[in-house]
């Protein structure tokens, strides 16, 4: 790609905002431990001197997210001033300043509250990146020569499993054919699964309706969430199965509920249903845990799936040399944003370990999609066993929604990363001032914040 102008690109604010959505009510988005998610995010705004902007957000259940929007404010110093075609000439070595700031890299590095919010202003710089270059995100990806995407990348840790001149090669190996991939994306978009017939605080009657609901909408594959009470889960998952039929696909979700040997008895249990993968069986940084979970499952046929509380591409390197994932569920909100997500599908792509993207979460689907479409243009070429999560959940607050029609992601058209909010979603939705939330305190739906929550 031409070098960018950087003309009018000195970037002179970075605004942050605590935005939440009372789904607890209805027990949306409810999983084995996230007993009462309210889907909520940081939601950045990156302005530029001509005015150019750039959204991003990482996303949280509610609770918390004032930490994080805390912690964007003290990283703002590694943007306001910087010229954004500086930092996107050479963004390995931005991304590596933010990460590794002398002092600040003691409360990480590389994980939890510190990387959600380097998650949302890096989500918010590509944004900007794709913005500028009147691009859908995954098309700046694509059309990035395999160096130029590379550059983008911090290799450091990860270096024993590949090297920027192997993800070069990997990248080159899928030259030939990508325009008709583009193509094929274009015309037919991609294949997602839902999760949303099964979250844990459903009644088996709305199950039941959104099983019905989902089939009709053309989906053959269905995640239910499981982990509190094997009765139920038999009972439910038994339901389901009953609904979809045994022509279609089911995946079961623990969200981290068990220890390891209790992970194996359980879903051996659950084996007769004949779920594909089981995910998150127990703590997402138990690599050996999963590995032997992995092994001992594999004899029934069912995978382990895990990545959406993935640390960082160090701990997604262990999993994937350790047989600990089948599949490799990268979440674009929880490690370094694209740069050391691209470095996940590449060392995936080598280890042949198949990447299902996590988007269960405000604006994950939003953003997944991009990544999904480049990994299929430019480096795995193929969708074989892929699908990439839908959650049906606040779509209407975004801009630039994702679409699915008849199980099928069709391809964003608009540039950016469709990371931007409506103005109207502010105004109702910011924590705790918005019109909505104020309604919901004086109405008695929720507390308002106590003291300690009041940092915005
Ligand atoms: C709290 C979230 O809704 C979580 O349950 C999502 C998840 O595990 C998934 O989508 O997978
Ligand atoms: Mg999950």
């Amino acid at each position: 790609m031409p070098a960018l102008n950087r003309d009018g690109l000195k970037i002179i604010q970075l605004d942050v905002k605590d935005v939440r959505f009372p789904t607890s009510l209805g027990s949306h988005g409810s999983d084995a431990l996230h007993t009462d998610p309210n889907y909520s995010c940081a939601y950045v705004t990156i302005t530029t001197e001509n005015g150019k902007q750039g959204f991003g957000l990482t996303f949280t259940c509610g609770r918390g997210t004032e930490i994080i929007v805390l912690t964007i404010r003290a990283l703002k110093r590694f943007v306001l001033g910087k010229n954004a075609a500086d930092i996107f000439t050479d963004f390995a070595s931005f991304w590596r300043a933010i990460t590794n700031d002398s002092q600040m890299r003691w409360i990480g590095p590389e994980k939890g509250v510190i990387h959600l919010a380097v998650a949302a202003i890096l989500n918010a710089l590509w944004d900007l990146w794709a913005r500028i270059e009147n691009k859908p995100l995954w098309r700046l990806l694509v059309d990035m020569e395999p160096e130029e995407l590379v550059s983008t990348i911090d290799f450091r840790y990860i270096t024993d499993v590949v090297t920027k001149t192997e993800a070069v090669q990997l990248l080159k190996a899928k030259k030939s054919g990508k325009n008709e991939r583009v193509k094929y994306l274009n015309d037919n978009g991609y294949p997602a699964y839902t999760t949303q017939v099964g979250w844990m605080g459903y009644s088996d009657e709305l199950v039941k309706t959104l099983c019905h609901k989902y089939l009709n909408l053309g989906f053959t594959h269905f995640k239910v969430k499981v982990g509190v009470n094997f009765e139920d889960d038999y009972r439910r998952c038994s339901a389901v199965r009953n609904h979809i039929g045994n022509d279609k696909v089911l995946m079961i979700d623990a969200n981290q509920a068990w220890s390891v040997n209790e992970a194996i008895e359980w879903v051996k249990k659950l084996a007769p249903l004949k779920p594909l993968w089981i995910e998150e069986p127990t703590s997402p940084d138990d690599v050996l845990g999963h590995a032997t979970i992995s092994k001992a499952l594999r004899p029934y046929g069912i995978g382990v799936a895990t990545g959406e509380m993935c640390a960082n591409r160090v701990m997604f390197k262990q999993f994937l040399q350790s047989g600990g994932m089948q599949y490799c569920q990268i979440d674009s909100a929880r490690i370094g944003s694209v740069n050391e997500i691209l470095s996940v599908y590449i060392m995936a792509e080598k280890l042949k370990v198949k990447v299902c993207p996590h988007a269960g979460g405000i604006g994950l689907c939003e953003m997944v999609q991009h990544l999904q479409f480049w990994d299929y243009a430019s480096l795995s070429g193929t969708m074989e066993g892929r699908l990439i999560e839908y959650v049906d959940q606040q779509h209407e607050h975004f801009v630039d929604p994702c679409i699915v029609e008849n199980a099928r992601y069709l391809a964003p058209k608009i540039p950016g990363y469709s990371t931007e909010f409506l103005p109207g979603t502010l105004e109702k939705y910011a924590y705790p001032n918005g019109s909505e939330w104020q309604r919901m305190f004086k109405e008695g739906i929720f507390p308002p914040p106590d003291e300690a929550e009041l940092v915005n």
